[in-house]
């Protein structure tokens, strides 16, 4: 099977590009897309957008691609409240686009959305969508995509909606990154809210191996839902950081996330087990500490920096 990788070196599609053999990568090496997180992986690369239809064709034209994975994403909820408008080129425009050329040339394609776009409701996949963000908006309209063009055109897609992912190579916007980095620095972390807010965290890599079943053998027009089945408060995953790396954590308590969903909370479509918080946030920290020159170069972006609405 010939993957094509969209969004291949960012987080979680870097972590893919690992599970599947010689993958082609296409990546507009927008911001948190690095080229160092494809290292030592066979792969070939191509700086592309997904919302170039001349350009994404080629690809699949020339690498006889045989399923499309999609991880190609504006995927910070903070940016998107700042300015929604990138998160509709990238997110639903994106999407459409490469829909259209699976269409054309009957091949299949996963696409990858979030638990965001239930808002802070028990969901299962049949249960509707309540986005409260404007990230979670983008995404959810995508989805809606997929879905029509299932059901107008036959075509062969399918929706995976992982739960909050963490592990090695995330940019260090997001709380887990940014919590081990300031502590290492001796910075303060900044607290949205009462911090109580509950994620449910699932290590990377138990994503891309749910994703790859599901690429392989999944059903056309399916839904999976795939939550970690670890959820705590934001707080409480904060301070349990704090005590692996053996350092206080310096919490400062500041203005909340506009828009901030409490929880998510998503019933499993498939059944498996997946890495203990515990373990995988060990092994997340070792990374990040034997990986500074990783991250060192990151830590000016405004969005490591500053909470953008205080
Ligand atoms: C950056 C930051 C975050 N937070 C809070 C806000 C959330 O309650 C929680 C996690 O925030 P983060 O921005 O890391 O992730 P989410 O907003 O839950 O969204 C993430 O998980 C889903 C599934 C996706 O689909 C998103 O793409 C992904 O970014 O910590 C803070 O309290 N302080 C901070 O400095």
């Amino acid at each position: 099977m010939k993957f094509l990788v969209t969004g291949g070196a960012g987080f979680i599609g870097s972590a893919f590009i690992r599970k599947v053999e010689n993958p082609v990568v296409l990546d507009a090496l927008t911001y948190a897309g690095r080229k160092e997180n494809l290292e030592g992986v066979d792969h070939v690369f191509i700086k592309g957008n997904i919302s170039n239809y001349d350009e994404v064709k080629k690809v699949v034209d020339e690498y006889k691609v045989d399923v499309i994975v999609n991880f190609a994403a504006e995927t910070h909820v903070d940016r998107s409240i700042v300015d929604p408008r990138p998160f509709l080129e990238s997110n639903v425009f994106g999407v459409v686009n490469l829909l259209q050329i699976a269409r054309e040339k009957g091949i299949r394609l996963v696409h990858i959305s979030t638990d965001e776009v239930y808002g802070d409701n028990e969901a299962d996949e049949n249960s509707p969508l309540r986005p409260s963000s404007p990230y979670s908006a983008s995404k959810a309209s995508a989805d809606m995509f997929v879905l029509s063009y299932v059901r107008t055109y036959s075509m062969d897609a399918m929706i995976i909606r992982p739960s909050n992912n963490y592990g090695p190579r995330q940019f260090p916007e997001k709380l887990i990154p940014k919590t081990i980095i300031m502590t290492l620095l001796g910075k303060e972390v900044p607290v949205y809210g009462d911090g109580k807010q509950m994620r449910d965290w699932i290590f990377v890599e138990d994503t891309v191996e749910l994703i790859k079943k599901v690429a392989e053998t999944g059903e056309r027009g399916r839904i999976y839902n795939i939550p970690g089945g670890h959820g705590i408060t934001n707080i409480e995953l904060i301070d349990k950081i704090g005590r692996i790396m053996g350092k206080e954590v310096k919490k400062k308590f500041v203005k909340d996330r506009p828009g901030h969903d409490r929880f998510y909370k998503m019933k499993p479509s498939l059944s498996y087990t997946t890495m203990s918080i515990d373990e995988g946030l060990e092994r997340t920290v070792n990374w990040y500490l034997k990986n500074r020159t990783w991250w060192e170069p990151l830590i000016k972006d405004s969005f490591v920096n500053n909470v953008p609405w205080s």
